[in-house]
């Protein structure tokens, strides 16, 4: 059903613009609201200047392919796009609750309940896009938003590929890549598998497992597989059984994800609905 921001020849002046929400690599966030339909919206603002200059207009123009046509509870809609002479606007819903890793960071490390009801939600959403031959390859904290009802939302497909071409270059944190993306060896939508892997990891320790002063110490734990679990906080063996089956080297011998879903751990901790009550 085309909600009141959809299929549309959009121009700023159809929206009142709000406070900023952020900044993205490209530009700002706003917030945003339709004027006909008052409906809250991010408008993502990019300078073309910027985009030509690190030459993503490509990247940008595969993020909006991609994710115009996602649709899932636990993917942030793009309603659309327009642009004016400077500037492309990218029209995203609106998470009311703001960024993941704000909250992280907040609680340092996040409750088993609460850790399995995100990473269950967050495979979900990837078993969706994997449906759609999209992989998303670049989930980690900083990617996700919060919805009205404390649901999570994966946002910024521009990292994200349809599986038939391969390419890519490399930048920001190589934490979450997998061995074989930081290899720049052939990949598939396993890789996706393994960053929720570092994810479920980051959100019951606080760090990604792999983390070390220099990239290439970090690059040298990745292919190794060095993984590690502290004493501190107290997790279930459960939880690191689960986590020892997504860091696995061999893309292929990864846990498929509607495995994840039948996974004792998430059985017994992630809340039916995705939602974290507290
Ligand atoms: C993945 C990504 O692009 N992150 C950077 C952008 C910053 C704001 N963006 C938002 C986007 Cl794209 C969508 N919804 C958001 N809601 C918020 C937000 C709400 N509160 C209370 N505080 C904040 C902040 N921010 C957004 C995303």
């Amino acid at each position: 059903s085309a909600s009141p921001v959809e299929q549309r020849r959009w121009t700023l002046n159809d929206f009142d613009i709000g406070s900023s929400l952020g900044r993205g690599k490209f530009g700002h966030v706003y917030l945003a609201r339709e004027k006909t339909s008052n409906h809250l919206v991010a408008l993502k603002v990019l300078f073309k200047s910027q985009l030509q200059q690190s030459q993503v207009v490509h990247q940008l123009r595969r993020e909006v392919e991609i994710q115009s046509h996602l649709r899932h509870p636990h993917i942030l809609r793009l309603y659309g796009y327009f642009y004016d002479q400077f500037r492309v606007y990218l029209i995203l819903e609106y998470a009311p609750k703001g960024e993941l890793y704000k909250q992280l960071q907040k609680c340092k490390y996040f409750s088993e309940r609460r850790a399995a009801t995100y990473v269950a939600s967050l495979a979900r959403a990837l078993i969706y896009c994997h449906g759609k031959h999209v992989i998303h390859r670049d989930i980690k904290p900083e990617n996700l938003l919060i919805g009205a009802q404390g649901e999570l939302k994966i946002a910024d497909f521009g990292w994200s590929v349809h599986t038939f071409n391969r390419r890519r270059t490399m930048c920001g944190t190589l934490d979450y890549l997998p061995p074989e993306m930081v290899e720049s060896v052939e990949h598939d939508a396993s890789v996706d598998i393994w960053s929720l892997g570092v994810l479920c990891y980051e959100f019951l320790y606080g760090v990604p497992p792999f983390e070390a002063k220099e990239h290439v110490d970090t690059y040298k734990r990745i292919v190794k597989v060095d993984l590690k679990f502290p004493p501190k906080p107290i997790v279930s063996s459960a939880a690191k059984d689960l986590i020892s089956q997504m860091l696995v080297k061999d893309s292929s011998k990864r846990l498929p994800l509607h495995k994840l879903l039948e996974h004792p751990w998430i059985v017994q901790n992630a809340e039916p609905s995705g939602v974290y009550k507290g």
